[in-house]
């Protein structure tokens, strides 16, 4: 008997069923990223339906015991059939939404929370910087039905992580019955791999919540621009990686960009990742059944993909000393006062109207810039000129991650 996550154990009856030299590469390439560390430390790995066996050092966790029986696990015959009796797997599934800056992640967010699934979803933000932005655009879409939890300054696959953790058990423990699906926005910096981690390695996450789906926006306008930025060493570009981890893909933003592009962007993106679903649409505008209720994260493909290993390889080595590109940071302006709108805006820039404001709710500008060796003073200077009348409540926040 063997104690396993019904996702592990379903890739692992696919596993056993290829060659031995296969299980083994399989084995190294993607268990030092998604196993935990005790795996590191179990029995020697023999390379067989034995394979199963050896899964069950797992069973000296705190994990909650998802068992399977193998009738074969004794025979080192590489052919064997396996019987499995796998329990229903009624943990709460959970979607990680992901996709560089920009991309759309918070319109697809703010797609499935108004469309009528009739699923009632946990939404957990996480924002980059100090001030929260895309909390407050997706609260005003919610019913009232859903929770959000933010997760601000930092970023989940690194600095917040342990939040993530802990805010995932509070939500378990505390509202267990009252949600269907929990639903993680990440910054558009993340790197989804240790994410993904946390899924399978930590108890209090794993025993009540499965990994449902990586789901990643790619701009149709800027994709290119950022798959080609040449990072510093040791740092691993996060537009490849979340293209890598994804189990569906949207190209997003097609409206702003021609045919061709398009199709060039898919070519690439197929050459990244070519076992994810992939999809095209303006303003996150994909079926629910696209995005939510996948059926769990596919390990497997972390085999059949050389680029993925290639990624994984990174992202191994960046889950453990995880940083992001150290000339990114954010810098936060929180202040009252009206703003010319014709002032100080020389790239693409849209706004819509949301709701109105609240009769005696205080009228703020929340501003928040992330990017590369951005200059607070000027950020802080050029935004006060864009004020009618200056008011002196501005409050200026950097981080640097
Ligand atoms: N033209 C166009 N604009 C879009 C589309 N999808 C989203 N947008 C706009 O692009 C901007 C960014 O969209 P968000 O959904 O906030 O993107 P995000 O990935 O959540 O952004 P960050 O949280 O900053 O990383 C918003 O102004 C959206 O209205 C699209 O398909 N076409």
């Amino acid at each position: 008997m063997a104690a396993m996550s019904m996702d592990i154990a379903t890739n692992f009856i696919g596993f056993a069923k290829l060659q031995a030299n296969t299980l083994a590469r399989v084995r190294t390439r993607v268990f030092p990223l998604l196993w935990r560390t005790k795996l590191h430390q179990s029995q020697t790995i023999r390379i067989s339906s034995i394979d199963l066996k050896t899964v069950s050092s797992f069973s000296n966790s705190k994990r909650r015991v998802r068992s399977f029986t193998t009738s074969a696990a004794t025979t080192q015959s590489e052919s064997s059939d396996i019987l499995t009796k796998i329990p229903p797997d009624d943990r709460v599934p959970a979607t990680i939404i992901t996709g560089f800056l920009g991309s759309g992640k918070t319109t697809l967010l703010n797609h499935i929370l108004t469309a009528d699934h009739g699923k009632r979803i946990a939404v957990i933000e996480n924002e980059f910087g100090e001030v929260d932005i895309d909390g407050s655009l997706v609260a005003s879409k919610t019913t009232g039905a859903e929770d959000i939890v933010m997760l601000n300054n930092g970023c989940l696959c690194c600095t917040v992580r342990g939040d993530l953790v802990r805010m995932i058990s509070e939500l378990v423990n505390k509202k267990k019955g009252k949600f269907d699906h929990i639903v993680i926005e990440t910054t558009g910096l993340a790197n989804p791999a240790p994410i993904i981690q946390t899924f399978y390695a930590e108890d209090n996450i794993f025993n009540d919540v499965k990994l449902d789906g990586v789901v990643t926006l790619v701009d149709a306008k800027h994709a290119d621009f950022h798959l080609d930025e040449v990072k510093p060493k040791g740092v691993v570009n996060e537009a490849v990686e979340q293209i890598a981890y994804a189990d569906r893909i949207i190209v997003n933003k097609t409206d702003l960009v021609g045919e061709p592009k398009i199709a060039s962007l898919i070519q690439r993106i197929k050459n990244i990742n070519r076992m994810a679903h992939l999809t095209r649409t303006e303003f996150g505008k994909v079926d629910l059944d696209y995005v939510l209720g996948i059926g769990g994260f596919d390990l497997e493909r972390f085999y059949f993909f050389p680029s993925l290993q290639l990624q994984e390889h990174h992202a191994d080595h960046h889950a453990h000393d995880h940083t992001h590109d150290p000339g990114v940071s954010s810098v936060s302006i929180v202040c009252d006062g009206n703003l010319d709108l014709e002032k100080g805006v020389h790239d693409i820039f849209q706004g819509s109207p949301d709701r109105l404001w609240g009769l005696d709710e205080p009228r703020i500008n929340k501003i928040v810039f992330i990017g590369k060796n951005l200059d607070a003073q000027a950020l802080e200077s050029g935004f006060k000129a864009c004020l009618l009348i200056l008011h002196e409540t501005m409050s200026v926040s950097r981080t640097r991650k």
